[in-house]
């Protein structure tokens, strides 16, 4: 079926995507299941790589291919820079973040001072303390747990989600983010957990409107109600410590790295001064961008950890050979690992890639039509919702030989992981996304993970725990990431002399 020349419709019009069967009022909707990038890819499977579906009431474009995505995200980035409006982001980040924003001037100021303030290769420099620190702190938990569990399974997974949100808060709050308590005694990793629940778990109301009912019924209203109220008093109270000690001569810097809220404010103070065509940039603002790093940023280091580690217990030749490699590279200084080994190993980053390229910790990217416009020829209305399937291209078995198998060595000659190199020149490999609306994060997130696997294999054995399954159940769970079902109980042992 040759997909790339569809029919035109009356008067040379061009015509809609192809779309499958639906239901009534629901329309592809249950066709989604819980795992909604598997079924898309079924679906582009029969139907094509441009395929309108109808979710609810939300007519929605599904782009499945490389060639596709290219068109999307290169040729006409412009036409499809914006995002879709998700409520429960509206509702929980003030309605004025960036990841989730329009495309418009409040998007491209707010993007500006990420990029430029907050996630530049100096801001990433400047938190390599951080990271080493972290990272350190992790194998020092692995261990105490293993002792403490003499010799039963370690809960890797919820080790990793409390390593990756730890750096994230010390970025944004500086050092002293251990300090804030919600009231009440809950620790603010609680709020902060139940945030991310809320961000990934999206509301019927918006796509089936007569079924608003169910989630209020789910609770989700009310939950999203109470976790605002604490999330922004928390926030408030940070705000105002970082004021208070920047009034008495605090700058607030943690051994040579800025937090992002003191970054912030900076900005924020210039923009008072400027007071520019009334750009905003206030204390909603700070409070929203904080939000954003926590939401892109903390759930997905985890994420490409625990899979990294899943796909290198059911392949322990590859998980041997990286062992090796990292133990080689710091035996001579009979040391623990830094971020000064990380150029001397070959093979993690062809590791880090095969596994981004496999799960994909975002295998949905949201788009939205900005005008009326067009994909591999077929018509695309001005706010259209898209979605860009980058999970299906990246298991395409078009691009891919043996497309579903884990075989880091495919990467081994192109293991370039700096901030050019994260995707594939020819859109095949996408889990940053591309395009004016890519992954702004993207260098930060592979420094965070880079070190913490590198550490995690240097001083540990692992192991699946005997009479289990003998290997990783590899099922996925939908959420703010796509994450392993199961979490990671490993048996580990202790490596004395790397
Ligand atoms: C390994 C980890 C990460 C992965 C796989 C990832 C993936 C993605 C993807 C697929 C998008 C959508 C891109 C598009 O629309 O084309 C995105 C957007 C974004 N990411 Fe990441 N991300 C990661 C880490 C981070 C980190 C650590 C941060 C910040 C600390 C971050 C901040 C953002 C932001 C702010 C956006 C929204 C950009 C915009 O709308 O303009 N990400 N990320």
């Amino acid at each position: 079926r040759n997909y790339t020349s569809p029919p035109k419709g009356d008067h040379g019009r061009r015509s809609l995507p192809p779309s499958p069967p639906g239901f009534p009022l629901l329309g592809h909707l249950p066709l989604l299941g819980s795992l909604p990038h598997r079924a898309l890819r079924s679906l582009a499977a029969t139907h094509g790589p441009v395929m309108l579906l109808r979710l609810g009431r939300v007519p929605t474009v599904v782009v499945s291919s490389a060639a596709a995505a290219q068109e999307a995200m290169k040729t006409r980035d412009l036409a499809f820079a914006s995002r879709p409006r998700v409520r429960m982001a509206e509702r929980l980040l003030y309605g004025r973040d960036m990841a989730f924003a329009p495309y418009g001037e409040h998007w491209r100021q707010a993007r500006r001072v990420c990029v430029v303030h907050l996630l530049s290769a100096r801001c990433i420099r400047s938190f390599r303390r951080v990271r080493e620190q972290e990272a350190a702190a992790l194998v020092g938990r692995v261990r105490r747990a293993a002792a403490a569990r003499g010799g039963a399974a370690v809960n890797l997974s919820s080790l990793l989600v409390s390593h990756s949100s730890a750096v994230i808060l010390r970025a944004a709050f500086g050092d002293m983010y251990s300090g804030y308590r919600i009231d009440g005694g809950g620790h603010l990793r609680k709020v902060f957990g139940d945030f991310q629940e809320l961000m990934g778990s999206g509301t019927l109301g918006e796509l089936v409107p007569w079924l608003a009912w169910v989630d209020s019924l789910r609770g989700l209203h009310a939950k999203a109600a109470r976790t605002f109220e604490a999330l922004d008093g928390l926030l408030e109270r940070v705000i105002a410590d970082h004021r208070k000690r920047r009034r008495e001569g605090d700058g607030g810097d943690d051994e040579g790295h800025r937090g992002f809220v003191n970054v912030l404010l900076d900005v924020n103070e210039a923009a008072e001064e400027e007071e520019k065509g009334g750009a905003r940039f206030d204390t909603v603002a700070i409070k929203a961008i904080i939000l954003d790093m926590f939401t892109a940023g903390s759930d997905t280091p985890a994420t490409v950890l625990e899979w990294a580690m899943a796909e290198l217990l059911n392949h322990p030749a590859e998980m041997r050979k990286l062992q090796e490699e990292i133990r080689a590279a710091i035996r001579s200084d009979d040391d623990h690992i830094t971020e000064d080994h990380l150029d001397k190993l070959h093979f993690l980053k062809p590791v880090l890639k095969e596994t981004l390229r496999l799960h994909m910790p975002a295998p949905l990217v949201p788009r939205e039509s900005v005008e009326d416009t067009e994909l591999l020829g077929y018509r695309v209305p001005a706010r259209t919702r898209v979605i860009v399937n980058v999970s299906a291209i990246g298991r395409d078995p078009a691009t891919w030989e043996r497309a579903e198998e884990f075989l880091p060595e495919r990467f081994a000659e192109d293991a370039d992981m700096d901030q050019n190199a994260l995707g594939q020149p020819d859109f095949t490999f996408l889990p940053f996304g591309a395009g004016r609306r890519g992954c702004p994060g993207a260098a930060f997130g592979i420094a965070s993970v880079e070190l913490v696997l590198a550490s995690l294999l240097c001083h540990f054995d692992w192991e699946l725990p005997g009479g289990g399954a003998s290997t990783v159940d590899m099922g996925e769970i939908h959420g703010l990431a796509v994450r392993l079902k199961k979490p990671l109980l490993l048996a580990v042992k202790p490596c004395s002399s790397p």
